[in-house]
């Protein structure tokens, strides 16, 4: 299954993504695809509406103390929920969807999570730091919602000016 990554402004990066209903072959094949994928653009999360699938699953796997990725820590999240959630926390986010673009962005500092894995087995997780930040980046996907929503006014400005150098540029190397 070939993947390509959606980039901001793309209209689709604002659907809001389905349920998945059916834990079949073919959402096995689309977690089989997204993992290589996120791994070879260095990324460690993943929404399956960045490579224009709208359906409620995401993939996070966060370096270990040696920065290393190992397919051990890779979580595959179905229909995510978050039941619980408390304290604040500031992290320079970024996502392969609004690329060279990073900023200090909020988040709580600690989530409690229901989902279910590839084979619609109901889980719980308990999350802080980076994986905290990660699984509420990748929910805000599910809702068509990106990290660069939550700046504030003057900082929107300042990512839409650079973004566009970025984006005449990209088109100048073409
Ligand atoms: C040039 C450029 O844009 O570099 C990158 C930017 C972001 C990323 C990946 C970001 C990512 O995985 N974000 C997941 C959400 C998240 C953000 C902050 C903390 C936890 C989880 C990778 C890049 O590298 C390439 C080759 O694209
Ligand atoms: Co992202």
């Amino acid at each position: 299954m070939k993947l390509n990554i959606v980039t901001y402004p793309d209209k689709i990066l604002r659907q809001k993504s389905n349920e998945v209903e059916k834990f079949d072959e073919e959402l096995h094949e689309l977690l089989d695809a997204m993992y290589p994928f996120m791994m070879q653009t260095n990324g460690i999360g993943l929404a399956a509406i960045q490579v224009a699938h709208p359906k409620r699953v995401l993939i996070i796997n966060i370096p270990d103390e040696e920065d290393e990725q190992s397919d051990e820590n890779l979580i595959e999240m179905i229909n995510p929920v978050i039941t619980e959630k408390n304290g604040i926390t500031t992290y320079q986010e970024g996502c392969l969807s609004v690329p060279t673009f990073y900023e200090d962005i909020e988040r709580f500092e600690e989530v409690r999570v229901n989902y279910q894995d590839r084979f619609g087995n109901t889980k719980t997780l308990e999350a802080n730091g980076l994986l905290s930040i990660a699984i509420q980046h990748e929910m805000d996907h599910l809702e068509g919602i990106l990290f660069i929503d939550k700046l504030s006014y003057s900082r929107r400005k300042k990512f839409e000016k650079e973004y566009k150098k970025y984006q005449k540029e990209l088109k100048l190397k073409k």
